[in-house]
């Protein structure tokens, strides 16, 4: 079983993250972990911390010389703004006239409509947004995609897996339908200012996105994520929390803003009918083949061989710059939310934060089904598993 944690705030000095039940022998480096957060900070309409801040990656344990020893794996990733917030985010108690001198520690007390602000005011007894905004804000997801980085090294390296993700649309901008990057597709995907593998679309996404900022709006989408690969069989239709649909959807709904997961052609789905709802099945020269792949590579809970496909769609970011209509929590008094800086769409960067979720699930079900407390333990179990299927 794979289990693992973040912890951190962010305006905090770090955020940590630890991963255990992972094999020994995977190859990563911090320089692996680098380079995936600098694609999370990717994005036409990410706002001006993702330019000043830095991540500071620091693998704290579990690798020795670019490998992975079996044991847990922990990663820090150091929030380079810290000296400006030390006061303010100080563990330790602080002077109160210290903090009443520090305009960044005045109470935040009008909550934004579609944050967690007010339901993590009402829930913890805090007068004050701050300690809620400070752990519900999406900085935690580079912790996440620290971890994603190991657990997308493994699928590589121990089943051969390749995950990529596009945006596929950005408010009411979408990618046409053939657009769908292949496994060695993820360069082209990146080059695109919004992560739209779609030359036109991903110009009109980038103009969309221009014009709500001008108006002082901010902007949801929808991302897809693609695991090329996976052999038939992770996952299971034994039971409700073994099914790998199950598993991924409550991952995917773990990040900030996703509202809505859909597994293949999803809900358009339920608007077919059967004949053409399904993919059938052919006998071919390389083993039995879908004809089509609208399930999205899982059927019955479990992975049919078929290239893995599972979108999730964010609502458009809550700091809305035109300031959203609230109350202050102080005084009762019908006020205007806060605004500070903020994203006016983060869709490009939710799409690489839910390829390192992916990563993680599919990590856990190749680990429950093939084991191995070796990368080459594991490829060889899988080799195994794949010469004795009784159907191929
Ligand atoms: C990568 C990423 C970046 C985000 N950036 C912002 C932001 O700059 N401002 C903001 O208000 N919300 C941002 N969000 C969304 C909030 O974190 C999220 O709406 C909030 O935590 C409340 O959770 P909920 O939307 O799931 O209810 C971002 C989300 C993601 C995944
Ligand atoms: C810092 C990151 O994202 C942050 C996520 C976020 C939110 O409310 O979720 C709000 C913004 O933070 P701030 O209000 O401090 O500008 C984003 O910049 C990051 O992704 O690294």
């Amino acid at each position: 079983m794979l289990r693992w944690l973040t912890a951190g705030e962010s305006h905090g000095p770090a955020l940590t993250a630890i991963v255990e039940g992972l094999p020994a022998g995977v190859r990563v480096t911090s320089a692996d972990i680098a380079e995936e957060l600098r694609r999370r900070r990717l994005g036409h309409g990410r706002g001006a911390r993702m330019k000043f801040e830095q991540d500071q990656v620091s693998i704290l344990g579990g690798v020795r010389h670019g490998c992975t020893l079996g044991g847990p794996v922990a990663v820090q990733v150091g929030n380079t703004e810290w000296p400006k917030w030390e006061t303010v985010m100080s563990a330790d108690p602080v002077d109160p006239d210290v903090l009443a001198a520090q305009a960044r520690n005045a109470p935040l007390t009008q909550p934004r409509p579609g944050h967690a602000d007010l339901a993590g005011i009402q829930k913890y007894g805090f007068d004050d947004a701050r300690p809620v905004l400070e752990r519900a804000s999406a900085r935690e997801t580079a912790a996440r995609v620290a971890l994603g980085t190991v657990a997308k090294a493994f699928l590589k390296q121990a089943l051969g897996v390749d995950i990529v993700s596009h945006v596929v649309s950005l408010g009411e901008i979408e990618a046409p339908d053939g657009a769908v990057p292949g496994p060695g597709d993820l360069a082209a995907v990146d080059a695109s200012p919004v992560r739209c593998l779609d030359a036109d679309a991903s110009a009109r996404m980038v103009a969309h996105i221009d014009e709500l900022k001008r108006q002082g709006d901010t902007l949801g989408g929808v991302v897809e994520v693609l695991a090329y690969g996976l052999p038939p069989g992770l996952g299971s239709h034994v039971h409700w929390d073994r099914r790998l649909d199950a598993r991924l959807a409550g991952i995917l709904m773990g990040i900030q803003a996703i509202k809505g997961v859909a597994v293949g052609d999803g809900f358009e789905t339920a608007r077919r009918p059967g004949s053409r709802a399904h993919d059938e099945i052919d006998s071919t020269a390389d083993g039995v083949r879908r004809r089509t792949n609208r399930a999205g590579g899982i059927e019955g809970g479990m992975t049919t061989g078929e290239p893995l496909r599972v979108r999730a769609a964010m609502k458009p970011i809550s700091t809305v710059p035109r300031r959203l209509d609230t109350v202050d929590v102080a005084t009762g008094e019908p006020a205007k939310a806060i605004n500070q800086r903020s994203d006016v769409t983060a869709v490009p960067a939710a799409g690489v934060v839910a390829e390192a979720m992916v990563a993680l699930v599919l990590a856990d079900a190749a680990l429950e089904k093939f084991g191995g407390d070796s990368v080459e333990e594991t490829a060889r179990n899988l080799s195994g598993y794949l010469s004795s299927l009784t159907v191929k």
